[in-house]
């Protein structure tokens, strides 16, 4: 089974999905970690990000490998764990920049799919079950053919508190301006590349706004129950 999920920044993607692939014993693919890490490898080289050529070829040459587990994903660059520097705001604030490089999409493209391809065999990491693909274009570009097809939306007030929680630990109002250049206009940014404010057709639309981590996941096994017929149990321990 593939699970294609898309949304923007701070709609709950990331938590959401791994909590999917957990229920559903999935693999979990974060391609957002993906322009992370190419953003850090770019600057990693030394390359200008505004040189379209110098960093779609570094981006060709990076030794990425993803891990898949959603209990514990992870992301290494020629042997280098950058798991927690690709979080940094240097990197939140000059992803973009490298997102929106049409040849660094069509490379990134061409590992994504070939990871979602490696989960329907065996030799994947959830041996052949398959995996929740989560990121911008997910749904539309990268696996519009999913079994499973959902848009994760919130408010703009929801997604800037979140944000602003995880990077600086409180969403007072000093902390939520300071959040905003990368959700706002690293959203502003994205969408010029993608789209996803609205779902496609045959995406089903998930709004997270007034639900907690946990029954956005539910919510999001409850499409997967509608859409594919199969029964999802219940938590353990509940
Ligand atoms: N309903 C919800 N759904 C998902 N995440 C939520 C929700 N409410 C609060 N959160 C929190 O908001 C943050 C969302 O971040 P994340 O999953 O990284 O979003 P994204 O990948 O879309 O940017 C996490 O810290 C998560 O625990
Ligand atoms: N499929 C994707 C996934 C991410 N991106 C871009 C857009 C984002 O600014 C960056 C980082 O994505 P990520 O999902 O980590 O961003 P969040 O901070 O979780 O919102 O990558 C993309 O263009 N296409």
């Amino acid at each position: 089974m593939t699970v294609a999920i898309d949304g923007p920044s701070g709609s709950g993607k990331s938590s959401v999905s791994k909590g999917v692939a957990r229920r559903l014993g999935l693999a979990y693919l974060d391609t957002g970690a993906m322009y992370r890490a190419a953003t850090w490898w770019c600057l990693h080289r030394g390359e200008d990000l505004a040189d379209q050529d110098a960093v779609a070829h570094a981006v060709r040459v990076m030794p990425l490998v993803m891990g898949l587990d959603p209990s514990g994903p992870t992301v290494h660059v020629d042997g280098t764990d950058v798991g927690e520097a690709i979080r940094s705001t240097e990197i939140s604030t000059a992803v973009s920049a490298v997102a929106t490089n049409l040849a660094v999409r069509a490379e990134l493209r061409r590992l994504q799919r070939a990871a979602i391809e490696a989960e329907r065999t065996p030799a994947g990491f959830a041996g052949g079950r398959g995996v929740v693909a989560e990121g911008r274009d997910i749904t539309t570009v990268v696996a519009p053919d999913a079994d499973v097809r959902v848009l994760l939306t919130a408010s703009e007030e929801a997604r800037l508190a979140r944000r602003s929680l995880d990077v600086h630990g409180t969403a007072d109002a000093a902390a939520v301006e300071a959040t905003k250049d990368q959700v706002l206009r690293r959203d502003r940014d994205d969408a010029t590349v993608s789209q996803f404010h609205v779902a496609a057709d045959g995406v089903v639309t998930v709004d997270s706004s007034d639900l907690d981590l946990e029954q956005t996941i539910d919510a999001v096994l409850s499409v997967v129950e509608q859409v594919t017929g199969r029964v999802v149990g219940p938590r353990q321990g509940s």
